[in-house]
């Protein structure tokens, strides 16, 4: 996928390349990812500007992917009042009889925020105005990554691979976070947490989630937490240890990373299997009827399986059959409204770190671009596995590969 656009431009516009043909592709599925994302108690007024949804440009006929390239486009509503200071064009001077707010917004930001992108990135790139980096910095980019993603969790679905999420931690709150365990119901507790303001499972957990989110806000401070993503139904076999690159834990972790404000990631128990002696660290394989987590050739056949999924369904880099499990630790927003202390770049002078809008808190969203994350990347290994110019054949070689392991 490549994305573009800027937070305050017209349009965040993604290409989704790679997609095989005969993919009956609901766009409705799309928007509901896109509204998912949007949801999430902690987040701030520009959520009530935006209704996200998917432009589909091309790659789709009559409700079926072509095999081309998915061109799809999500519209900025905020962009009206941003239109003169997004114009691609040199505009004139906002008259002094503009809207106060056409003018606020059309003066050059110099006072970088900690912990956003802005001083890093204005040197970088050589900017004397904050705003030519925070466009694109903006997690408002997510919004086109998780329309990708919706695309790839439709092409997973085709052969039974469905994505959940939940949100585990938000600040000093902390809700059953994973244990290893290999009968969790991920599948009830991602209904609990479709429920929930903060996506979280646990209700008690919710309501103190939700409170220490009101007392960042009267703090005029911001909260980070942890979110999970698990993948059910992922057959043995994705991803590769035999270059480094291929490794799929390594792939998820980037993919991960990769999402704004990510500062950590783990796999499966991830850092508590430091701490651990081998014996209780890793999952021993046994043979007999399969539990209903475990992916098996044949339901009713004996076949491997694992009493514990404390990998996280990766074992050298390939998927073991079991859930696969990733978590990420998310740092706390960057835009304080009581402001850090920085210093405006065109004077040098001490001053508090820019203040506009911004969210509270963000986590609940993050576990949403956390699950596109996780089905681009598992979409990506499937096809590089089992390839196919349509969705036909992708099926046909995952039925082949599946008749094969139930000879094993
Ligand atoms: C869904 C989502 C919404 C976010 N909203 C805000 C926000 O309103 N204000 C803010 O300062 N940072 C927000 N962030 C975080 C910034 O995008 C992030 O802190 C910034 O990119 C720097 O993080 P990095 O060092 O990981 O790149 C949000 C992140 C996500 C994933
Ligand atoms: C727009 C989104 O998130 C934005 C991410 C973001 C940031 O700094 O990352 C800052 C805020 O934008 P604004 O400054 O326009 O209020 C968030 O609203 C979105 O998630 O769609």
């Amino acid at each position: 996928m490549l994305t573009a656009g800027e937070s305050h431009g017209p349009a965040l516009t993604v290409i989704v390349e790679g997609v095989p043909a005969g993919l009956a592709l609901s766009p409705e599925a799309i928007d509901r990812e896109l509204r998912r994302r949007q949801e999430g108690y902690g987040r701030g007024q520009r959520m009530r500007i935006e209704q996200d949804r998917a432009r589909i440009l091309s790659g789709v006929r009559q409700g079926m992917t072509l095999g081309s390239p998915i061109a799809l486009q999500v519209e900025n509503r905020d962009y009206p009042h941003w239109a003169h200071t997004m114009a691609p064009q040199v505009q004139p001077e906002q008259e002094p009889g503009a809207e106060a707010g056409a003018r606020w917004r059309s003066r050059p930001v110099t006072r970088p925020r900690p912990g956003h992108a802005d001083l890093a990135g204005a040197l970088k790139f050589g900017f004397t105005d904050v705003r030519n980096v925070l466009e694109r910095a903006s997690a408002r980019e997510t919004a086109a990554r998780v329309a990708a993603g919706a695309v790839a969790r439709q092409l997973l679905a085709a052969v039974g691979i469905t994505v959940v999420g939940r949100v585990v931690r938000i600040g000093p709150v902390e809700a059953d976070p994973f244990d290893g365990s290999a009968e969790l119901d991920w599948a009830e507790l991602a209904r609990r947490a479709e429920a929930s303001p903060v996506r979280c499972a646990s209700e008690t957990a919710t309501r103190a989630m939700m409170e220490a989110i009101d007392q960042a806000r009267r703090d005029g401070d911001t909260l980070g937490g942890i979110f999970e993503v698990a993948a059910l139904g992922v057959m043995p076999g994705l991803g590769s240890y035999v270059q480094w690159d291929r490794r799929l834990d390594a792939r998820l972790a980037a993919a991960f990373m990769s999402i704004p404000g990510v500062k950590g990631v783990e796999v499966g128990l991830g850092f508590e299997l430091a701490s651990r002696p081998g014996s209780a660290a890793h999952d021993p394989i046994l043979y007999g009827p399969v539990p209903p987590l475990q992916w098996t050739p044949s339901p009713e056949a004996p076949g491997y399986f694992r009493p514990s999924n404390r990998a996280g369904g990766l074992e050298g880099g390939v998927t073991t059959g079991q859930p696969v499990v990733m978590r990420a630790a998310m740092k706390p927003l960057s835009t304080l409204m009581r402001p850090l202390a920085t210093v405006d770049m065109a004077s040098h002078e001490p001053a508090e770190a820019a203040v506009e809008r911004s969210d509270v808190c963000a986590v609940p969203s993050a576990a949403v671009v956390g699950e596109a994350m996780m089905a681009w990347v598992l979409a990506e290994a499937l096809l590089e596995k089992f390839g196919g110019d349509s969705v036909e054949e992708l099926r046909q070689a995952v039925e082949a590969y599946r008749r094969r392991l139930a000879r094993r």
